[in-house]
């Protein structure tokens, strides 16, 4: 995202005399994970071929025996996905390096720093309870001044464990040099999202209770667990999806307009709501619901069961489908349902937010077949409005139809790593999550997690390849008001 911050990396400004750009070093470490090589390095191939970040030397690091070849074609296989194999790629390939550690381990973290030269940005692609004991291990051993952390969702694994992270890092860098990185805000949806709401008179006005049924934020994806078990089964979707990602796009469109898009008012606006946020009704028992698939076939490829995967400790009973109703206690949505839905190893790739509006107070008389209500469609994935209205129809112009209008957003510059990566090498933490909001993310979801382990939710299953659980929590919707 461009913000109002004027960027830095690789301007002018970063050059020395001689004309050549400062050194600049990303330290990778989770460099053999799912992560890195689907998303993060693509998205930071990008970044490089865009010219942003001349001089870079990546690390990359993990506990794979590997040597800098293999690290070398990994990053160049990945960078390839992503069309970046231009010449200042081919450069970052060449030069990269990849050393084997325990980023547990003080000695295996003082060699990595010691590996790093320049601007350092160190991003933690790993699992939140490793992220936590590597970030008191640099504390114990102490960072070179200037170094910039990029910490991935989730932040911690509770409430408890996040506070406990926020102050481990604000005794090893200033709260500026933290970014909690969650991708969605590099996606271009965010900008979509405040274009959309704050910059005509259309849209704005009847975004309130007064004109609002319920708000639903959709993230369906047809990916099972992809390998990842040693992250995701500690996780599940509650954590993976709605405590990072879906929150922040609850609070992108339920927020008040701030005034700038820098960092201190967004996330101010973000906070805000987010603090406004809890269950409905405060009961996780009504308004909570787990699943997890079992063997099926998604996009012609045939799935184990989530419970039979290599490395899943079935008895855990980790959800791969989470919903959950909230309710934001504002002025402007007081009594709006907003339901979070995520699941994996769906049929449907449905991925969008949606604002299911009231009834007109009266259709006239004559007017006939009024069935659905309007909506407004934000969509994630294609990046693309939709607006299902009621207005007569083609034949008998008495008979109403709901025509769908859609327009198409402009894709973003960078893919989301590429924008969040820019964020970090600039300083810029605009698109980065707030370490309070980081702890209110949690407070959010906590009764929820608490009645799941206590087995007060049942966990139910879906085939793989199938549309997932019948229904919604939202149907009836509660107080009826849809
Ligand atoms: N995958 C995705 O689509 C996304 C993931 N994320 C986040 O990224 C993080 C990592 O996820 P993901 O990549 O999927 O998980 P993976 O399980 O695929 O990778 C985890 C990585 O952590 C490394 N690791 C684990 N323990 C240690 C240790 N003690 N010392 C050094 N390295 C260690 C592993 O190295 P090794 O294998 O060598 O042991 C591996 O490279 C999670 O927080 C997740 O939420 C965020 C957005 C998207
Ligand atoms: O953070 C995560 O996000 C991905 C989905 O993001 P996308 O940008 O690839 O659509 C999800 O698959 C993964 O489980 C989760 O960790």
């Amino acid at each position: 995202m461009t913000t109002s911050t004027p960027s830095t990396a690789g301007s002018p400004a970063d050059r020395p005399a001689g004309g050549s750009a400062v050194p600049r070093t990303l330290l990778l470490l989770g460099a053999s994970g799912d992560l890195a090589a689907r998303l993060l390095l693509p998205g930071l191939g990008r970044l490089v071929a865009s010219g942003a970040l001349p001089n870079l030397r990546l690390i990359g690091s993990g506990t794979h025996a590997w040597d800098d070849g293999q690290w070398r074609r990994r990053v160049a296989d990945s960078f390839a996905t992503a069309g970046a194999d231009g010449p200042r790629e081919t450069e970052v390939v060449r030069s990269a390096r990849y050393l084997p550690a325990d980023v547990t381990a003080e000695e295996d973290l003082r060699r990595l720093l010691a590996a790093c030269h320049g601007q350092t940005v160190i991003f933690f692609a790993l699992p939140p309870a490793i992220t936590a004991r590597a970030a008191d291990a640099l504390a114990r051993i102490g960072l070179p001044p200037g170094t910039r952390l990029m910490l991935e969702k989730p932040f911690g694994t509770d409430l408890a464990s996040a506070r406990s992270l926020n102050d481990i890092l604000t005794r090893l860098v200033p709260e500026e040099q933290v970014h909690r990185i969650d991708h969605f805000l590099g996606k271009s949806t965010v900008v979509n999202i405040i274009g959309l709401r704050f910059a005509n008179r259309i849209f704005e006005p009847v975004l309130n209770s007064e004109h609002v049924a319920c708000v639903d934020i959709v993230f369906d994806e047809s990916l099972g667990l992809e390998g990842r078990a040693g992250y995701y089964d500690s996780a599940g979707a509650l954590v993976d999806m709605v405590q990072s990602h879906l929150l922040q796009v609850l609070a992108l469109m339920a927020m008040d307009a701030p005034p700038t898009l820098d960092a201190r008012d967004l996330r101010g606006r973000k906070a805000q709501v987010l603090r406004a946020t809890r269950l409905w009704d405060g009961d996780p028992v009504r308004w909570s619901r787990r699943a997890r698939y079992t063997a099926g076939e998604v996009d012609g490829r045939r799935l184990l069961g989530y419970a039979d995967e290599a490395g899943i400790d079935a008895t855990r009973g980790t959800e791969t489908l989470a919903e959950l109703v909230l309710a934001v206690d504002t002025w402007r949505w007081a009594g709006v349902p907003f339901r979070l839905r995520s699941g994996k190893a769906l049929a449907g790739r449905r991925k969008e937010a949606v604002i299911t509006f009231r009834q007109p107070p009266r259709v006239p008389t004559g007017l006939t077949g009024y069935e659905q209500p309007d909506r407004l469609r934000i969509g994630f994935g294609p990046d693309r409005l939709g607006l299902d209205v009621n207005i007569n129809g083609p034949g008998n112009p008495l008979e109403l139809d709901q025509v769908h209008l859609v327009a198409d957003f402009g894709p973003g510059e960078l893919p989301p790593y590429g924008e969040v990566l820019r964020g970090a090498f600039d300083g810029d933490p605009t698109l980065s999550v707030r370490g309070d909001t980081a702890e209110d993310c949690w407070r959010i979801v906590e009764p929820v997690l608490d009645a799941w382990r206590a087995g007060k939710v049942p966990l139910q299953e879906y085939p793989a390849g199938s549309q997932g659980l019948n229904e919604s929590l939202l149907a009836p919707a509660p107080g009826g008001v849809i």
